[in-house]
């Protein structure tokens, strides 16, 4: 089967882009995982695709499939690349468009200036909902969040990590490091990503504190390994931050990758995830 495509990115965060509106896509899962280990035949960190929704008010569905296989729940950086493909594709004549997605409905935006501001939802900030199982840990209260205390084993030693778990759809654990240029990402990040506390695994985000509306952030994703970018990693850094005192709204969150901005007014409320949307280009891959 022959399959057009588009790739794209969000501040690095790339992309393989399927329009399954207008290509029959009905893969098995052992294509779909062939693909992934592929990564999608181009190199991407998550494969997108656009479907028609069936939920009324809504105008697509997208999936979202890290390149381990996985289909996960919600992509921030993946978002804006859709509103922008769904418009340059003409499969929309609006600007602002809702979406179905495992997670729920999320409503991006694309602004005259070619960026997307995203409505993510209200964070999920109750630790079993995460989903993180705090069974038996003494969390560490600072501000309105709590740290919990992870225990990791590293070449034979054992180091405890405080970390903010937040759901944004998909899960995070978010930790403030003194410097994200020295962190020990590729060696903690896959320890956190599967710690048994995460029955869902987790993507592990790693801030550090530039002023009080200034951030710098790494994310060991689930299922991709380290990004340039992370969407939902910045919202989730930036409510880990809010909540614990340290950041105020909005918050600029420099990727390796790009830069984005988070706008939180607080509990229950919407975070607003503000970014670019590149089209970097057109292809055909054979499944
Ligand atoms: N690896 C993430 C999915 C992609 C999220 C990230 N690319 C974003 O921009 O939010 C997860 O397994 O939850």
């Amino acid at each position: 089967m022959k399959l057009k495509f588009t790739k794209m990115h969000g501040a690095g965060n790339d992309f393989v882009v399927i329009d399954a509106i207008n290509q029959q896509v009905d893969f098995t899962p052992a294509q779909w995982q062939a693909l992934a280990d592929r990564r999608f035949g181009v190199g991407a960190d998550q494969m997108l695709v656009v479907e028609k929704s069936s939920v009324p008010g809504c105008d697509f569905r997208y999936r979202i499939f890290n390149n381990d296989g996985g289909e996960v729940e919600q992509c921030g950086n993946g978002s804006r690349a859709f509103v922008k493909f769904v418009v340059e594709k003409g499969l929309t004549a609006a600007r602002q468009i809702t979406v179905e997605t495992l997670a729920g409905i999320i409503s991006p935006r694309l602004e005259d200036d070619g960026s997307v501001t995203v409505d993510m939802g209200a964070p999920v900030l109750e630790p079993a909902l995460v989903p993180f199982d705090a069974e038996g840990l003494q969390g560490q209260p600072e501000g309105r969040e709590t740290l919990w205390p992870l225990v990791l084993e590293l070449g034979g030693q054992r180091e405890t990590v405080q970390v903010s778990v937040v759901s944004m759809g998909n899960p995070h654990a978010v930790q403030v490091v003194a410097d994200v240029d020295t962190a020990p990402v590729e060696l903690m990040g896959p320890l956190i990503e599967h710690h048994v506390r995460f029955p869902r695994r987790v993507n592990a985000g790693f801030m550090q504190l530039v002023n009080r509306q200034h951030v710098k952030l790494r994310v060991f994703e689930r299922g991709a390994g380290e990004t340039l970018a992370c969407g939902t990693g910045a919202c989730a850094a930036a409510v880990a931050g809010i909540r614990r005192g340290l950041l105020d709204s909005p918050v600029r969150v420099d990727a390796r990758g790009g830069q984005l901005s988070i706008a939180w007014a607080g509990e229950g409320q919407p975070v607003y995830l503000t970014g670019p949307a590149v089209t970097v280009f057109e292809g055909e891959i054979t499944v």
